[in-house]
């Protein structure tokens, strides 16, 4: 019996010989009882993405890109990133001894994900423009200097990411939940997961696919807006804006396949203002002791929503991806929290405060 894990399903991965791996995947399925008692959702889980090696899911996707990177005899890897896909290419780069450029948007990434890629060594640069003209610029370059880009747009990224949905319903017991959701930016996430479900269907594991419901923040929304007005084609946004800035994404480029996946399921997309993100982060980490980033929460933020709405029945069972950890992005916390009282070292002085 082979662990829950990315290699458990190597027969539906492209990867032919030893994969470059960091032991990725089989992360917890945690039951939210609490805050689904309160959403009067008894069947509401959270599979929690951040617990992988470099705290994201995007773990997943680069164990077989890298690997394929590798099999392939590319020299150097690249990618375009809001943080996560940054800090994991560079640790598998890492492993597999490839060199790495990763191009970031100034400013907009949070600490612990540049801090991860600058000390697995990759080449870090800052690019004075948000994460869609850093991810035009490194097509731009991997073009002209035949680098190998290791977006999302590369297929083998997302083989990785099907993984998600083999292990939800392996750790469901094979039930497929009624619906999953995710929070969506490039929209790569969503459309691995759907893909991945579909071969399960077609390999006759599964009879029925779950509702596809992809969650955007309300400052950077294409693909809820590409639902809610039924366009086929999607319209970007060029000044994308959320605290959340994971997901702060205005062109995704996977756009297309994320809403065949929501369509095809009947799903559907909603968008979280800033302030219900951060109250679902809070409420994740009071009320079920997990710790999240801002833009994992809008999952359950979404399902939050869309429940006071009525617009999901209380019989669903509901599997949330919360898909990077909380200490990716620590500033944002410390500007959420009170900060620490500090006191004198002495007994009095802390009863006096613990009163
Ligand atoms: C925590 C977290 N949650 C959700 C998403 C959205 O997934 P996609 O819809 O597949 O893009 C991301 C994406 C991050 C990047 O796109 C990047 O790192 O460059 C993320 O880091």
């Amino acid at each position: 019996r082979r662990p829950i894990s990315v290699w458990r399903y190597r027969e539906l991965l492209p990867v032919q010989g030893e994969p470059i791996t960091l032991q990725e995947g089989g992360t917890p399925l945690y039951h939210l009882k609490n805050i689904g008692k309160e959403l009067g959702l008894p069947e509401l889980y959270a599979k929690h993405e951040g617990m992988n090696p470099t705290g994201s899911f995007k773990d997943r996707g680069m164990t077989v890109g890298v690997s394929m990177a590798w099999e392939l005899g590319m020299s150097t890897v690249a990618c375009a990133s809001t943080g996560n896909t940054s800090a994991s290419l560079a640790a598998y780069a890492a492993k597999g001894g490839i060199p790495c450029v990763v191009l970031l948007p100034a400013g907009k990434v949070a600490l612990g994900k540049i801090a991860q890629a600058l000390m697995h060594g990759a080449r870090v640069i800052s690019i004075r423009g948000n994460f869609d003209k850093a991810l035009e610029m490194v097509h731009e370059l991997c073009i002209s200097q035949g680098i190998y880009l290791l977006n999302s747009v590369n297929p083998y990224r997302l083989e990785g990411q099907k993984t998600i949905g083999f292990e939800a319903i392996d750790q469901l017991g094979g039930e497929v939940p009624d619906r999953l959701v995710l929070p969506v930016g490039n929209a790569g996430n969503i459309s691995a997961v759907y893909k991945g479900l579909k071969e399960l269907e077609a390999l006759g594991f599964i009879d029925r696919l779950p509702m596809m419901t992809g969650i955007q923040a309300a400052g950077s929304q294409p693909v809820v807006r590409a639902i809610q007005q039924n366009l086929d084609v999607l319209v970007p946004e060029t000044a994308p804006e959320t605290v959340a800035t994971a997901i702060r994404i205005g062109a995704p480029v996977n756009a297309e396949k994320a809403l065949v996946a929501i369509r095809a399921t009947g799903g559907t997309a909603a968008a979280v203002t800033d302030e219900e993100i951060l109250a679902m982060q809070r409420d994740l980490a009071r009320k079920e002791g997990i710790g999240v980033e801002p833009a994992s929460a809008a999952s359950v933020a979404g399902v939050r929503k869309l429940a006071e709405e009525g617009l999901i029945d209380k019989d669903e069972r509901i599997v949330c991806v919360v898909t990077g950890h909380l200490l990716k992005d620590p500033e944002t916390v410390i500007r959420q929290c009170e900060p620490p009282i500090e006191i004198d070292a002495d007994l009095h002085s802390l009863l006096s405060v613990l009163r």
